[in-house]
């Protein structure tokens, strides 16, 4: 699903709106009327003290419809007129009269920060102070409003965007934005919904489809993506009966020291769970009996050393190579890398110490194959590229970065972002149960598997995150976010497959 800009839904409106020979207050009225059901299914005319707060611009237009479909079936609503300026918007106008029309009161006017309503912690709140008109940061009075709302305790939906936050834009420190518990967002998706330093703004996000001209939205260009199921399963390759274990790849996974064998079984569990033909290790002879021991389906390969990885076996012919978790950054494990990359042409997958190695030895980029696929989680992305002032800032080092070495880079976090050149598809499987140990090296697993199966890097790399993310949220409707362990994330890839057919 394409992630639009807030110019580029600002033009799909109007050209919507042309084509369907409709007029904006007509639009609002739908995208608002969606606004109205959705609350509306969820309270069931429960009578909690809904307090509306509107903008002045067509995000408070919609406001306005959304209170008075909440009037009209008999919700307790108060309105607050957030009057920011004296520059009403005609669909605003329009809708101010129709809801006086139909209230006894006025909406109650507010100016400065003498006029902070009462908020209590069982309200509902509906943010519609600013969508994506937002066009400076919120300052002043409303900042003071915004913080109100946000320390009120009360139960806080966003209509289009959480007030204060720029659709496709750095945001200052310390701004004033709403923090909302639930957005509901129209047609397309927001890349500031998915980056770090402005996801928890977003709370649940739903995307309601207000109708908007499908073809003129597929002619808009965007570099960034969210993953969907439907994408996900395009890329899927089923299988054929009359195949066998040599048609669904020989992979290596190179990795492991004392004390962290852990990490390469956790790779190849995932690796075997997700399809790979032939598993092999190599990994520091303490290893051995441990993999071989934990895990009898994959076969393993050792290095001279006992306890971690010198050196490479050149002569084997994989169909995917993965190297780096639980390496360390020792001198001789550094050679080892290099004499793997001397001898590869396929493209790799490098995680964890593997990056650390890059990061500390930068002319071995130079060896990486094309569309290699480097896993960095953040601590490990700075390393690669140094620091950024803002995540906009990240993305595009992370651009750069990709199109220089001619790399594929999974950038991992609650939203993955996989860049390649420009483009950014960004995940939205996955939950916080999977921030634990081990949960990355699973994720580099099911990566090489799919490479080993002949998938393109890209499409590897993007499937791979989905699908890891969607066996976390498996594993944790069992276990509870808190008792998750990696190896479930891996136990459930098989599942989040045929989940994407939607068989349970
Ligand atoms: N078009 C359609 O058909 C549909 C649109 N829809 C809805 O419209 C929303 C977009 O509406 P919008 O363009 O009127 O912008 P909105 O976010 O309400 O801001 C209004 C004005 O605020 C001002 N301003 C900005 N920043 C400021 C600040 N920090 N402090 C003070 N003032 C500030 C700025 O005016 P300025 O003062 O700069 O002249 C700006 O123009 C969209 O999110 C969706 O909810 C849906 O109904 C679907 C159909
Ligand atoms: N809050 C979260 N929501 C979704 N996915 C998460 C979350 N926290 C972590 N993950 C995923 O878990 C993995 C963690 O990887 P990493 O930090 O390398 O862990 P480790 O080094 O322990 O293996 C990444 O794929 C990341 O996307
Ligand atoms: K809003």
């Amino acid at each position: 699903m394409k992630i639009l800009s807030a110019k580029q839904l600002a033009e799909a409106d109007k050209i919507s709106i042309k084509k369907q020979g409709i007029t904006s207050e007509e639009l609002m009225e739908r995208a608002a009327s969606l606004v109205f059901e959705e609350i509306h299914h969820r309270l069931e005319n429960r009578p909690i003290p809904i307090k509306i707060f509107c903008g002045i611009g067509n995000n408070g237009g919609d406001g306005l419809v959304i209170a008075r479909k909440l009037m009209e079936h008999d919700y307790k609503v108060k309105v607050y007129i957030v009057n920011y300026s004296n520059k009403r918007s005609e669909d605003f106008l329009s809708n101010y009269d129709k809801l006086k029309a139909l209230s006894k009161g006025w909406p109650v006017q507010l100016k400065g920060e003498n006029d902070l309503p009462e908020l209590n912690k069982g309200d509902f709140v509906v943010d519609s102070i600013f969508g994506i008109g937002l066009n400076r940061p919120i300052e002043g009075w409303m900042a003071k409003l915004v913080n109100h709302i946000n320390q009120s305790g009360a139960f806080i939906l966003s209509v289009d965007m959480p007030s204060g936050l720029f659709p496709d834009q750095a945001q200052e420190k310390n701004a004033a934005i709403v923090k909302a518990d639930y957005t509901l967002s129209f047609q397309a998706p927001k890349i500031a919904f998915f980056l770090p330093e402005t996801m928890d703004y977003v709370g649940n996000l739903q995307i309601l489809d207000i109708g908007l001209d499908r073809e003129f939205i597929g002619t808009l260009e965007s570099n960034h993506f969210l993953i969907t199921s439907e994408y996900a399963r395009a890329i899927y390759k089923t299988r054929n009966k009359n195949t066998h274990k040599g048609d669904y790849g020989n992979v290596l996974i190179a990795g492991g020291s004392y004390g962290k064998i852990g990490s390469v079984m956790l790779t190849a569990t995932a690796a075997l769970r997700t399809g790979t033909g032939l598993c092999s290790l190599f990994i520091p002879e303490c290893g051995y009996e441990i993999i071989q021991t934990g895990l009898p389906e994959a076969m393993v390969l050792t290095d001279s050393d006992s306890k971690m990885i010198t050196e490479f076996p050149v002569e084997f012919e994989a169909d995917a190579i993965c190297f780096g978790m639980g390496v360390g950054t020792d001198e001789k494990s550094i050679s080892a890398l290099r004499n793997m990359l001397e001898h590869t042409r396929n493209p790799v997958v490098i995680d964890a110490d593997g990056l650390n190695i890059l990061s500390m030895k930068n002319e071995l980029m130079e060896l990486l194959p094309e569309n290699s696929i480097l896993t960095p989680h953040p601590g490990e992305l700075k390393r690669l590229i140094g620091e950024w002032k803002d995540d906009f800032e990240m993305l595009d080092k992370v651009k750069a970065f990709s199109k220089k070495y001619k790399v594929i880079l999974v950038v991992k976090g609650a939203h993955t972002c996989t860049v390649q050149n420009d483009s950014v598809m960004i995940n939205n499987s996955g939950n916080p149960g999977m921030a634990t140990a081990g949960s990355g090296d699973v994720l580099s697993g099911v990566i090489t598997s799919l490479l080993g199966q002949s998938y393109e890097p890209i499409s590897a790399a993007v499937l791979a995150v989905y699908l890891h993310g969607a066996a976390g949220d498996i594993a944790a409707k069992e276990f509870g976010f808190e008792s998750l362990l990696a190896r479930d994330i891996a136990n459930n890839i098989g599942r989040a497959i045929r989940q994407l057919f939607n068989e349970p």
